[in-house]
């Protein structure tokens, strides 16, 4: 389990994480989403021990990582593929790896037949590794002490279609055998295949977080019309709090019976009124941070 509390994270002048709590639970795969610069590597980096939090904790089954005697052994890291080192092989830095965990070097063998790289890509040095090969032998890493929690940074980054259903399949596997994955990505669809609980971060707060089939079915009402911002002004006129979400729709908590009534009073013509159940995690996404979007906030 790992167990985020109140933590905080200051850069000379930046709040890059304000105050957040979450805990990603055993036996669950938790998707960690938010728009760039949203917040998300640096609670990662917290986690793992890599940025050290300015005030509140994070924990990996009760203890910072920090205070983990064989951290390998408990969790499972991947946030930048490409960070391994660039002059060795696959199978040294596997090796390196199993000889700080006090780990048999058969392992590095089982480790690199599980992330399907071969005898021949083990003996090439990284440098020479595509991205997809460098996240296969990161995997191989996170996984050869055999950790009960993953911590992982865009996993399916760089991985090709075969690739990606592997880390699928991998990582519910994971998570059917009890274990706790916390990971982010951007890519929604592969979340939303994935993920079974979602925490969903903007401009450093946590703006909603559950478990998916909760956030999905509370997401609302869609509507477009010709004309956003003349919606948005007659929903809020008969005070419905709405949001312009940064693919040019409105979405509101009412029902859509509601938000029709209103456009007709208003004289305004509607192009599409739906409810946003069933919609998808895009939706729910670009209507949840559509005050963090970049886009959002430039439309
Ligand atoms: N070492 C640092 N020094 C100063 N600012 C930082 C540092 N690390 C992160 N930040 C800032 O903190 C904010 C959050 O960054 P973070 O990398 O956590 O976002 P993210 O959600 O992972 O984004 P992305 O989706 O683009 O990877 C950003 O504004 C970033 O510029």
């Amino acid at each position: 389990m790992i167990t985020v509390e109140s933590l905080t994270r200051r850069y000379a002048g930046l709040t890059a994480v304000d105050d957040i709590s979450f805990t990603a639970l055993p036996g669950r795969v938790t998707g960690f989403l938010g728009p760039n610069g949203a917040g998300k590597s640096t609670t990662l980096r917290a986690v793992v021990g890599l940025t050290v939090p300015t005030s509140g904790t994070a924990t990996i089954n009760g203890e910072r990582f920090a205070d983990l005697p064989n951290p390998g052994l408990e969790v499972g890291v991947l946030l930048d593929a490409s960070a391994q080192h660039a002059g060795r092989t696959g199978r040294e830095i596997l090796t390196i790896a199993a000889d700080t965990m006090g780990l048999p070097r058969r392992r590095v063998d089982e480790m690199l037949e599980r992330v399907s790289l071969t005898p021949d890509e083990a003996r090439r040095r990284v440098r020479h590794y595509s991205l997809g090969m460098r996240q296969r032998l990161g995997i191989g890493t996170a996984l050869l002490g055999e950790p009960r929690v993953l911590v992982l940074d865009e996993p399916a980054n760089g991985l090709d279609p075969a690739g990606i259903r592997w880390m699928r399949d991998l990582l519910t596997g994971f998570a059917a055998e009890g274990g706790t994955v916390l990971l982010s990505s951007h890519l929604l669809h592969e979340i939303e295949v994935v993920a079974d609980d979602l925490v969903v971060i903007g401009n450093g707060a946590i703006v909603a977080s559950g478990s998916k089939e909760e956030l999905l079915a509370a997401a609302g009402t869609i509507v477009r019309s010709t004309s956003a911002r003349d919606l948005a002004h007659a929903l809020e006129q008969a005070g419905i709090p709405c949001t312009l979400a940064g693919d040019g729709s409105v979405r509101t908590d009412v029902d859509p019976a509601r938000v029709g009534s209103v456009a007709l009073a208003a004289g305004i013509a509607l192009t599409e009124l739906r409810s946003a159940e069933g919609a998808g995690l895009e939706d729910m996404f670009l209507s949840l941070t559509a005050d963090t979007q970049r886009e959002g906030a430039a439309a």
